[in-house]
């Protein structure tokens, strides 16, 4: 029997099934597990598997060493799968390609294998919140593309491993790493100087809760990228570095909790510097410093149970940023004077347990808790005022189930905030690193974390519950989160699949404010099981027929009184579009659209032969794409939106506003919008050309030569710069592919797509406030770890396009990433090819001359840098792709269409379509067109 799936995997499958129970139900299915495909199983064109992604599935069982033999996998996670157990095999080292493993939050034991170390190509390791014991094997030291390196939440215990002369390996080696997650194990001895170096990249180091010992060592001074360090909750000694005033990129220091001793620490040169926390330590009694009145990040300043004197600074109530002051049990005990500018987001001074015995509270600050209970003034001039009371916080944020009156649910289930009826939902808890805000009851910000989850999870608006959100032990946020259905009361298998994988994979990005985060789901239990379970019984019950039948009807009955209701809300979901239709006097909901109108459903089903299949172009993350042809005879692309991907009215319409705002030839611009009958539809000039993928793969007949190729590259540059750099308010594409590059009847390049886009940020850093996924393969890897989009996520992808370019290859291929296997192949002593003749497309290895190639392969390298610091902006790429087009024979870099390069015919030997040809084929196809429409051709 024909089969799509190597034999050897197959057998390591049917082991793993075997092993595992609550394997999807797909699993067994077939013996064939890439052709008829089992759930969480890819598969390359060689038939070998790939992925195995199997996030909360509810898995439990034993990891054997079977798994070894699927020597093809690039990417395994089996993260929160609790019932998971048992030792990891060695034999996870044979997984050569392995370059993502995630076991995040299952129940492994044992120690952590010392063969991981073998696994050359990893860049992810995820071993938290597992019950791992014993050391770190030092030989993780070997794996040198280690990105990630996450142990949080074990039983480890022992020292961090170095290297040694003796060349054993040790983390000191892991020079490409950005996390060192090691907290809240039971690690111990000293934290060796030698692990640090200045050649390090590290943006996270979280020690916190272990039990080390000794002195930090001033060698973390050296690495200059460091954002986040905890050390807090060990058994530290000593001064702090005097160097860590160097570390001007941290945002958030924790050093609280341990037995530091010596000066108050020197922060000044921290100028990103947004949360401190010194408390708990035994620096020598002296004045506040100086940097408490001069970092202007701060927002929150933590230095409790200390021994600070004198006054506190007036000018740290003027920081711009700040939140919070917690300096309660020190010794300040001079007149409290905060002065009559003070921060507007500040929301809490806790200055308890001092020795204050004057204070002058002006009237600016009525609305801030000011506490100072425990100081002599509250026996004096304060006696029984607010300020020397213990203050009740206001509540924490809740979603609101008001409108819901008085529904209550069976014990299994929860009420849904959108539907107001029972359903199970899929349910966890997200914890928050560093919010920059520490307001539990702030409605603004928790409802936007909302917004974002509904929004960039594909779920129905209002479909998110958030309840108590609080600060934990370790001072994370913790907040638990409930997910409903759309439909139904359930979500199937690939739902929760896709949401597990969007939370945990980093694709959902919460709001600014709230940083980075890690998200454990509940375990969730699938309706169909529960159905299997109740199948049987009626089969065993089938003399109950008739009550089965009669609860039928009742079902029927409140089946039809909720889609009665549901369509009660949909209409409501569109009230804010009521003021749209061009026939309404108010305008004041209107959209401001600039060269975009709105369409009527009728004349979109009409242009399009009534949605009919032969008008189907392609189909996206968005929906089905149409090409239809208004009455003009202009043709459009028309992209349905899907149930899923539909977005609530107001984001909608800000969406279209943003695109219809973009105008450069180098993009696909925004006709117009239809918003009736439940549809949201996105009209768009059409592209007769295809994609460039189409191109590049062969499939749309267009052969593109090397010139065609850098103008095609020039074109979407262009385009991309507009964006980034013209556009107001800027815009970071997020999803640059090269399949959303397509072909005008020019040939000309226009970027398109940008329903993943949302507004850049002006700021400077870049950060914005929502996510959402990119392809796999273009994700620029900075982003994807550390959350923070900027331009230059965008220039990463865009480097791969043009490595696409000059291979014709996908970005991952047989398991194997193109920016990899570039940098693998580059050779610099081969003028001709720069050592990619094997790699090249075949379609322009064989041609004469490739001016510039090597200029390009170069660029484009640039552009796929690790660090984003390290990549050019879409600007001075526009530039040197202009230099390259001038060294092929002087050409016009005015044009950027890829046919308008040499002479047009010789080069483009495939047919270009323009409207006319258009027509033709939909006459060929026998394609009724609307005859009004016909006539004006
Ligand atoms: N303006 C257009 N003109 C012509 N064809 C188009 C146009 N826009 C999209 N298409 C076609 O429709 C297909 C689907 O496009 P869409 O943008 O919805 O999805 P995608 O970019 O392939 O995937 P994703 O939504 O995941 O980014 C494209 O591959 C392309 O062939």
């Amino acid at each position: 029997i024909f089969s799509n799936t190597d034999p050897r995997d197959v057998t390591v499958l049917l082991s793993l099934k075997d092993q595992w129970q609550n394997t999807p139900p797909s699993w067994g299915k077939s013996d064939d597990p890439c052709g008829f495909p089992w759930e969480g199983v890819s598969c390359n064109n060689y038939s070998r598997v790939t992925e195995l992604l199997l996030s909360a599935m509810g898995l439990s069982g034993k990891l054997s060493g079977d798994i070894g033999g699927l020597t093809e996998l690039t990417s395994m996670d089996l993260s929160f799968n609790r019932g998971l157990t048992g030792p990891l095999s060695p034999r996870i080292g044979d997984l050569q390609n392995l370059s993502i493993l995630i076991l995040t939050g299952c129940s492994f034991n044992g120690n952590i294998p010392s063969e991981l170390g073998n696994l050359a190509q990893l860049s992810f390791l995820a071993l938290n919140i597992n019950n791992f014991t014993g050391e770190i094997p030092p030989s993780l030291g070997k794996l040198s593309n280690l990105y990630c390196l996450d142990i949080a939440d074990n039983q480890l215990t022992g020292s961090i491993p170095i290297s040694s002369l003796t060349e054993t390996p040790g983390l000191d080696l892991l020079k490409k790493a950005q996390h060192f997650h090691f907290n809240n194990n039971q690690l111990s001895g000293q934290i060796p100087g030698t692990l640090f170096s200045s050649e390090m990249v590290l943006i996270h180091v979280l020690f916190n809760g272990n039990n080390l010992t000794g002195g930090i060592p001033s060698t973390l001074g050296y690495v200059q990228t460091l954002e986040v360090l905890r050390l807090d909750r060990n058994a530290l000694t000593g001064n702090v570095p005097l160097n860590f005033k160097n570390l001007t990129n941290l945002t958030e220091l924790h050093l609280e909790h341990n037995q530091l001793s010596g000066p108050f620490p020197d922060l000044t040169g921290m100028k990103d510097l947004n949360y401190v926390d010194l408390s708990n330590n035994s620096f020598q009694q002296s004045q506040a410093p100086d940097w408490f009145g001069i970092l202007e990040s701060l927002t929150t300043l933590v230095a409790e149970y200390g021994s600070l004197e004198g006054t506190v600074p007036q000018k740290l109530f003027a920081l711009p940023q700040i939140q919070q002051v917690k300096l309660r049990n020190n010794a300040f005990n001079e007149t409290l004077d905060m002065g009559r500018t003070i921060g507007q987001q500040l929301k809490v001074v806790d200055l308890e347990n001092n020795e204050i015995a004057f204070a002058a509270l002006g009237s600016g600050y009525d609305n801030t808790p000011i506490l100072l209970a425990g100081n002599p003034v509250c026996s004096a001039d304060l006696a029984k005022t607010n300020y020397c009371e213990d203050m009740q916080p206001l509540p924490p944020y809740c979603t609101s189930l008001a409108n819901c009156a008085s529904t209550s649910c069976p014990a299994d289930k929860k009420l849904s905030p959108q539907s107001c009826e029972c359903a199970h939902p899929y349910e966890g808890t997200m914890y928050f690193r560093a919010p920059s805000s520490r307001e539990l009851s702030n409605y603004t910000l928790f409802h936007q974390l909302e917004i974002s989850l509904w929004t960039k999870l594909n779920l129905t608006p209002g479909s998110v519950s958030l309840q108590k959100p609080f600060f934990n032990v370790d001072d994370l946020l913790q907040v638990h989160l409930a997910f409903f259905p759309s439909v139904g009361e359930y979500f199937n298998r690939s739902e929760v699949q896709r949401m597990g994988f969007a939370l945990n994979y980093y694709i959902f990005m919460p709001p600014e404010q709230f940083g980075s985060f890690y998200f454990r789901p509940f375990p969730y239990t699938f309706g169909a099981e529960r159905k299997n379970a109740i199948s049987k019984t009626i089969v065993t019950a089938i003399a109950a027929c008739s009550v089965i039948l009669g609860l039928l009807l009742i079902c029927l009955g409140i089946y039809a009184v909720r889609q009665k209701r549901r369509a009660e809300r949909a209409v409501e979901l569109s009230k804010p579009f009521a003021s749209w239709a061009p026939s309404r006097k108010d305008s004041g909901g209107a959209p401001q659209l600039k060269g975009a109108r709105w369409f009527s459903y009728d004349e979109l089903k009409k242009s399009t032969n009534n949605f009919s299949e032969k008008n189907e172009i392609g189909s996206g993350g968005y929906g089905k794409v149409y090409r239809g042809m208004l009455p003009s005879g202009l043709f459009v692309a028309i992209k349905r939106s899907q149930q899923g991907s539909k977005q609530g009215g107001h984001e909608f319409k800000t969406e279209i506003e943003l695109l219809s705002r973009v105008h450069h030839k180098n993009l696909v611009g925004l006709v117009g919008f239809c918003f009736e009958q439940g549809e949201q539809m996105l009209v768009y000039e059409f592209m007769p050309n295809g994609t460039l993928r189409e191109s590049l793969s062969g499939k749309s007949g267009i052969y593109l030569d090397w010139k065609m190729r850098l103008r095609a590259a020039l074109g979407s540059a262009r385009g991309l710069t507009y964006l980034h750099e013209l556009a107001i308010p800027p815009i970071i594409h997020r999803d640059i592919n090269t399949r959303n590059i397509l072909l005008d009847e020019n040939l000309t390049a226009r970027v398109a797509d940008f329903g993943l886009s949302k507004l850049g940020s002006d700021s400077s850093n870049g950060h914005v406030s929502t996510q959402v996924k990119g392809t796999p393969g273009y994700i620029d890897p900075e982003y994807y770890m550390t959350q923070k989009l900027t331009n230059k996520s965008d220039v990463y992808s865009f480097g791969v396009v043009m490595l696409e370019l000059v291979t014709a290859k996908l970005p991952i291929e047989k398991g194997k990433h193109i920016v990899h296997e570039v940098r693998m192949a580059m050779d610099k002593n081969d003028e001709e090819c720069y050592g990619l003749g094997n790699m090249m497309d075949p379609a322009i290895r064989n041609a004469a001359n490739l001016v510039g190639f090597v200029r390009f392969v170069d660029l484009a390298m640039q552009c796929v840098e690790e660090s984003a610091a390290d990549r050019p902006t879409m600007s001075e790429l526009v530039k040197e792709l202009e230099t390259i087009i001038l060294q092929n024979d002087g050409l016009d870099t005015n044009s950027t269409s890829a046919s308008s390069i040499g002479t047009s015919s010789a080069t483009v030997f495939g047919m270009t379509k323009g409207n006319k040809e258009i027509r033709e084929d939909l006459e060929n196809s026998g394609e009724s067109l609307p005859s009004t429409d016909f006539s004006r051709l």
